[in-house]
This record gives structure tokens, C-alpha cells and sequence, in this order.
């Protein structure tokens, strides 16, 4: 890849975690730079959820910087205001969608939520197409409707670097499209999106940078120029034939 004059918002340096004793990520090095939108790709058990977790500070490894200062020199609010993490499942409660929204503003926001606020919370639920689900409680959603909430939430956050693991399960079709748009848009407006996918061809679509991880490493990291049938063998146990509709890079497994 060309070396970009972008400043590196994130980096790992030979970044190792365990569960328990067994390793699970083993000595990870990456830089990421603001504007960038990066796929995380791999089989499952790969480590991309703990990878990611890692570099969002939800599991405290060491060996992760932001802007050139140790995840765990930044205070919780700071973290928050700099790094938003949207996990694989968000769990519903006894809130509504628009306070489960507004919590995404904790590390903004004062003693009580200000206008500001208030507005960042609908301009998120719009950015999602949930407004209309605001008064619900999260516990009578449907699946891809809490997904939506957790990343309404992340959103209404306004962090610089906003990391999601699997954001489009659960989502038909025309919300997945929305949500990679959405990452798109963010990346390109100078936020950094990470995001953890299993859909090959729509992370292929929308992001400028894939990440290939097995077995707790990274196995391939660039732009479209490094797939090719060996990676996917490779990384995946599978053969592919990778060509092109109207422009967009397709992968389909044979
Ligand atoms: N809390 C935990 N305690 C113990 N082991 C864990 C824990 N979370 C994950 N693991 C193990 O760590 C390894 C990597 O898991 P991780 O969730 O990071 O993989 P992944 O690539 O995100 O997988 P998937 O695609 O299935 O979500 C797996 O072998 C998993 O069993």
C-alpha cells in the first residue's frame, strides 16, 4: 500500500492476550490511521472479537496506544468520547430505545442531558431509521432492531474511532447496505471505523483495507490487491473464485 500522510489514531505492538493460560492472540502489530475503514476477517475462534476488544480497551492487554498514549493513561470518559464499541450483541432492558441511545452520551454530557445531547440522540436514531421506535423498550425488539440500538448508541457517542464486531447480524439486506454506508460515511468524513465481518463480499464492497486473521495472527493485511485464491485457501480452508459484477469485487466459494 502507498504510505499516506494520515496520523495513526490506533496501534498495536506485538500485542499477545490469553483466556485462562491458552493464547488466543499471539504478538499482533498493526497501525491504524484516522479515515481509514478496515475489515477484520477470519474464520471463527480466529481472535478477531478479542483483537478488536483489545484495541477498544474492553479487555485490558497492553500493547495498545491511541494517538500515542497507552490505552489505560486515558480516563474512562476519555476512552469513551475517542473509541466507540459495538459488540456482537447488545443486550436488551427495561429502558427505552432513546435513553439505551442517550447513554452513549454519558461521557459527554453533564449532570443532566443538555440540547445538544438530546439532538445527538435523534440525529443518531435517524442515521439508523429507528425515530419511530424511540418510546420501546429495548426487551420487545426484534433481533436487528436492538442491533441498530447499539449502534445508535455508538453513534450518538461521536467517538473518533468507532469499532463494531458483526454489526450486520441479524440485518436484512437493505440495513446491512445501510450500516456499511454508514461506517462508509464515517471513515470518510476522518472518523476510523474497524469493523469485524464474516460477509466477505460486503466488507470487499465497503471497506479500503482488510485485515486476515487465523489463529490468533494476522495472516494478510492490505487493499483489494492482496486477495487471491491462495489467501482464501488459506485462511478459510476454501477455494474461491474472485471476479467482478458491475464494478464490485465478488467472491463466490466453488
Ligand atoms: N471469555 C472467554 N473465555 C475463554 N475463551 C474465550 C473467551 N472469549 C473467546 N475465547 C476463545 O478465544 C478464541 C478467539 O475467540 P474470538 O471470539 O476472539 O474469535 P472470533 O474470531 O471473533 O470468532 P467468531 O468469528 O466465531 O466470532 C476462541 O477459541 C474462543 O473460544
Amino acid at each position: 500500500m502507498k504510505p499516506s500522510s494520515k496520523k495513526t489514531v490506533l496501534s498495536a505492538r506485538n500485542l499477545r492476550f490469553s483466556y485462562n493460560g491458552s493464547e488466543v492472540l499471539g504478538g499482533i502489530s498493526l497501525d491504524v490511521k484516522e479515515g481509514e475503514f478496515v475489515a477484520v476477517l477470519g474464520p471463527n475462534g480466529a481472535g478477531k472479537s478479542t483483537l478488536v476488544k483489545c484495541l477498544a480497551g474492553i479487555l485490558n492487554c497492553g500493547g495498545v496506544e491511541a494517538s500515542g498514549r497507552p490505552l489505560r493513561e486515558y480516563s474512562r470518559d476519555e476512552l469513551a468520547r475517542l473509541i466507540a464499541y459495538v459488540p456482537q450483541r447488545t443486550e436488551p432492558g427495561f429502558m427505552t430505545v432513546f435513553d439505551t441511545v442517550l447513554l452513549g452520551r454519558r461521557p459527554h454530557m453533564g449532570l443532566r442531558p443538555s440540547k445538544r445531547d438530546i439532538e445527538a440522540v435523534r440525529a443518531a436514531l435517524r442515521t439508523l431509521g429507528i425515530e419511530n421506535l424511540a418510546a420501546k423498550t429495548t426487551n420487545r425488539l426484534s433481533g436487528g432492531e436492538l442491533q441498530k440500538v447499539g449502534i445508535a448508541r455508538a453513534l450518538a457517542q461521536e467517538p473518533r474511532i468507532l469499532i463494531m464486531d458483526e454489526p450486520t447480524n441479524n440485518l436484512d439486506i437493505r440495513s446491512q447496505l445501510e450500516v456499511m454506508r454508514l461506517a462508509r460515511t464515517f471513515s470518510s468524513e476522518g472518523g476510523t471505523a474497524i469493523v469485524v465481518m464474516h460477509d466477505v463480499n460486503l466488507a470487499l464492497r465497503f471497506a479500503k483495507r482488510f485485515i486476515f486473521m487465523k489463529k490468533g495472527m494476522i495472516v494478510a493485511d492490505g487493499g483489494l490487491e492482496i486477495l487471491d485464491g491462495g489467501l482464501f485457501r488459506e485462511v478459510y480452508g476454501v477455494d474461491v473464485e474472485i471476479g467482478e459484477i458491475r464494478g464490485i469485487p465478488a467472491v463466490v466459494p466453488i
